[in-house]
């Protein structure tokens, strides 16, 4: 194929020069793309590819208008397409083109979605063993930009599943960090884009950061070398894909992760906090509670949910913002009304400082200054708003700039603008001296032809006579055909149709001209002088987002007093102890669809720390323990909870692991990716955390599976402390409350009779009997004669097996035996007369098993990691069958 030459070899030629997978270059009225891009493009939008010629070869080609470039681009990197823009300019010689600006998932403005849309960037700077990770957040749209650090890829992967970022750029080290990348390409939808090493370069990249938020500010974040990578990257990548939105980044923060709960990747997704399990928002915790009337409202109470806190100050002065909105019901509706006045004021400075707002923009930023003032009101003529922080969050913008800046636009934006701004109405009559000269001028001619039909029927005696303009004959008078033959000799006649004639008059054509010449003048006139007033906006980009945020806060707020007056939740009382004491609590979100049958919880950290839950399948265990965990959570961004009462002791990470439900789709086996989940825990958790865990170690053999469950309670009871709630199926573990101190059982009951058995949701103390699950395969449909032999297997099972197990206090091991044939405990180990381990001495045991207890006998437990411990359990197993 010989070389293209013309548009398609230039579009060739800019498209090597960018590493973006497509390319839209102008070419007069539209933007087209070629070759394999045109196809991708139809393929991906169902446009229409044409043929298009070139030095006797044909390529494919397939363009859209000029005007209608947006929606295409926005659905094309919604796809996670990396879309360059090529502009044509205009040149002495012609015309020339150049790639202005390269649209990426991260760096796209013309978002609808009310969702924060973040950009990220992540720099490993520890060595292979032992990482270390710096991490910049940026929302374009908003101008947010934060910086974190992770002490490890799990804690990296955790900032990385909050802010949940459409676009990550890996740090020149990261990208071969398969531990990371291949967890990011699995649950965070978003494009990985490998940019240039250079940006990640530490002095380049500091400089880039102190450029950007000074030196002071930087200083005061004290970050380390990774995190200041990171941010230098965003910056240089968001200035060279051309969004040139730099100016709205006016602030950085630093998201310190000790200020906020720890919420690992699948604890975010186990309780279904912004999505369910499933991948709908709808259900999920933040659909449920989320009233809130702005978008920028719901983007904070989302942030709220993903980030909440440990500082029980910050907590409770939301709560009597809460308190204060829940119990002032007509002035929050007041208030509510109000904040649906408001537009989002961080994404239109964005809009401003990238120089694409129009004058309804403008329009929207002046409406929503005036919802400010408005809120404050209302908050001080109620006693109970005005002693409340809300004051406060309403005072923290500097509301006289805020004021200055609403007048400035009210003198200045025409009431109803269009949404071009170069053909002028944009701006106020009175707003500037030429301007207006131009108007009058402009309304004077306006005027005259408005009323040329009128003066001439008048002076020449016509009837019919209609004036009019369209784009090919101009200004014109229309005569009627019954007149026409009547007109003044110095009418010039244009055209003639089927019942009427077109004129013109010599006077006529030089107001024609004049008035396109106003109208030019007018419209250049008027967006220098928008441009300026826009400008003038973007340079208040902080203060509108200040103002912005302050907004968003009410708006979070109200949304959360709302919940809790319309689903009768109450203020919990936060303290630093460890106590959780929950009276008649529910479950968030089911309770909206269900009957909902309240439940108690207490814990506490003396003889009550971890709870066995048991109960047949179906009973409501998982849903009892998500209950306990929701309304610590609820409670740790400063809600009401759903319960009659409750006292919380604050915790500094909640931690889940639950049954994996699509995990095997990932090409992961279950059991694997359940006991990285476990052995992440027994690394992180904390005496101050909470820790929900569903039926670990049934994803292995029943033996393992209680062997795992029951040495992971050891540990997470001697070594770690947390505040464990544990729902098992193995009624075995049910006996640890005899031997450990803080265990202590509990089970949802059920009511059996007749055969027939009826689940009362109702948890009470003590461990179940029975576990019913080959009721519940009865009752799914399974049939008849297998559920016949699934009870006879049973029963065989009870008579013939025996648990060894091993209690807690490190210094003086307690042996007892499960003897599951009558559900009873054995031990101490001689309490019936005989050790358990007498058996070793039996004589028809093989020197194979005879080690494998020896090796067990000897094993600490409680001195060996739990990843250790599954591995010798695996090795015994192994040897045992052979
Ligand atoms: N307190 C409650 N009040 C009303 N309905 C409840 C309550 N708790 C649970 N449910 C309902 O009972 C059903 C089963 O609950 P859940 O999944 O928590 O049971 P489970 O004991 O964990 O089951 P399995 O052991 O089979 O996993 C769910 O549909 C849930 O909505």
């Amino acid at each position: 194929m010989t070389e293209a030459t013309g548009i398609v070899g230039e579009f060739f030629s800019l498209k090597e020069d960018t590493d973006a997978e497509l390319l839209a270059m102008q070419c007069g009225d539209f933007y087209e793309f070629f070759g394999e891009d045109a196809e991708t493009v139809s393929d991906e939008l169902d446009l229409k590819v044409s043929q298009k010629s070139s030095h006797g070869s044909s390529y494919p080609m397939a363009g859209v208008p000029l005007d209608d470039l947006t929606p295409y681009l926005k659905a094309l990197v919604e796809r996670g397409y990396r879309v360059a823009v090529a502009d044509q300019y205009e040149t002495e010689s012609g015309h020339a083109r150049e790639i202005q600006r390269v649209v990426t998932p991260g760096t796209l403005l013309e978002t609808s979605d009310a969702d924060a849309q973040y950009l990220a960037a992540v720099v490993d700077g520890g060595s292979g063993s032992d990482p270390r990770y710096g991490l910049a957040f940026a929302d374009v749209t908003t101008g947010r930009f934060l910086v974190a650090e992770a002490a490890d890829t799990d804690a990296a992967l955790t900032e990385l599943y909050r802010f949940d970022p459409v676009e990550v750029l890996p740090g020149p080290d990261s990208r071969t960090d398969d531990d990371l990348l291949g967890t990011v390409r699995e649950r965070i939808d978003a494009a990985l884009t490998l940019h240039e090493t250079e940006a990640f370069a530490p002095k380049r990249a500091a400089h880039a950061v102190r450029e950007q938020f000074g030196s002071e500010t930087v200083e005061r974040l004290s970050v380390g070398p990774e995190a200041t990578a990171a941010a230098g990257a965003i910056l240089a990548y968001v200035e060279e894909t051309g969004a040139g939105v730099l100016a709205s980044m006016t602030r950085i923060q630093a998201h310190h992760g000790d200020d906020h709960v720890t919420l690992d990747a699948t604890t975010q997704r186990n309780l279904e906090l912004t999505e369910t399990m499933q991948g709908e928002r709808d259900g999920s915790l933040f659909a449920t509670i989320d009233h809130t009337q702005t978008s920028a409202g719901g983007r904070l109470l989302k942030e709220w949910l993903q980030r909440p806190r440990r500082a029980l100050e910050t907590l409770e002065q939301r709560q009597e913002s809460v308190a204060a909105l829940s119990s002032a019901a007509l002035e929050r509706d007041e208030m509510q009304d109000t904040l649906g006045e408001a537009y989002d004021l961080a994404r239109l400075a964005s809009k401003a400082t990238h120089g694409s707002a129009d004058a309804r923009d403008l329009l929207a930023v002046r409406e929503t200054l005036a919802v400010l003032p408005a809120l404050a009101e209302t908050i001080d003529s109620t006693p109970a708003l005005a002693e409340s922080p809300l004051a406060g969050i309403i005072d923290r913008p500097d509301r006289a700039a805020a004021a200055a800046l609403r007048e400035a636009l009210e003198d200045a934006i025409a009431e109803d603008p269009p949404s071009t701004v170069t053909q002028g109405e944009l701006l106020q009559y009175g707003y500037d001296d030429d301007l207006d000269e131009v108007i009058d001028r402009h309304e004077e001619v306006k005027q005259w032809l408005d009323t040329l039909d009128e003066r001439e029927k008048r002076q020449h005696g016509l009837s019919h006579v209609t004036v009019d303009r369209n784009k090919t004959d101009g200004y014109y008078i229309q005569v009627g055909k019954s007149a026409a033959d009547g007109v003044p000799d110095h009418y010039e006649q244009v055209k003639t149709l089927k019942n009427s004639k077109r004129f013109t008059t010599d006077e006529l054509e030089e107001k024609e001209r004049e008035i396109l010449r106003l109208e030019e003048q007018r419209g250049e006139l008027e967006y220098d002088l928008f441009e300026s007033l826009r400008d003038d906006v973007a340079a208040r980009a902080e203060l509108l987002q200040d103002v912005g945020r302050a907004l968003a806060t009410v708006d979070a707020l109200a949304s959360l007093a709302t919940h809790a007056a319309e689903n009768r939740w109450v203020k919990p009382d936060l303290h630093r102890g460890d106590a959780l004491d929950i009276d008649q609590g529910r479950h968030p979100v089911v309770e909206q669809t269900t009957e909902f049958v309240p439940n108690d919880v207490r814990l506490d950290g003396e003889d009550r720390g971890f709870l066995v839950v048991t109960g047949p399948n179906m009973s409501g265990k998982s849903t009892y323990m998500r209950q306990v965990a929701c309304i610590v959570l609820l409670a740790q961004i400063g809600s009401f909870v759903p319960a009659k009462e409750a006292t919380i002791g604050l915790v500094d990470g909640i931690f889940t692991r639950v049954g994996a439900l699509d995990e095997l789709a990932q090409g992961r086996s279950t059991f694997m990716v359940e006991m990285s989940e476990l052995s992440n825990i027994l690394h992180t958790a904390t005496e101050e955390s909470l820790v929900i865990l569903d039926e670990v170690g049934r994803g292995t053999a029943t033996y393992d599976g209680i062997s795992i469950a029951w040495a992971a309670t050891e540990y997470l009871h001697n070594e770690v402390a947390a505040k464990t709630l544990f729902a098992t199926h193995y009624h075995e573990l049910t006996g640890l409350a005899e031997n450990l101190p803080r265990v202590a059982n509990v089970h949802v009951a059920a009511d059996e009779r007749d055969g027939d058995v009826t689940f009362l949701r109702a948890v009470r103390d003590g461990p179940t009997d029975r576990s019913y699950g080959i009721h519940v395969a009865d009752l799914a449909g399974v049939p008849g004669p297998v559920v016949d032999r699934a009870r006879d297997v049973l029963e065989r099972l009870r008579e013939e097996k025996a648990i060894e197990a091993k209690g807690g206090h490190s210094s003086d091991p307690v042996q007892t035996v499960f003897d599951v044939s009558n559900g009873q405990f054995r031990g101490p180990a001689n309490a019936d007369g005989g050790a358990p381990n007498d058996t070793t001495e039996s004589d028809d045991i093989d020197p194979e098993t005879e080690a494998v207890l020896d090796d067990l006998e000897e094993l600490d437990v409680n001195e060996t990691p739990p990843v250790e411990l599954i591995t010798k359990v695996q090795e015994w197993q192994e040897k045992l069958s052979e």
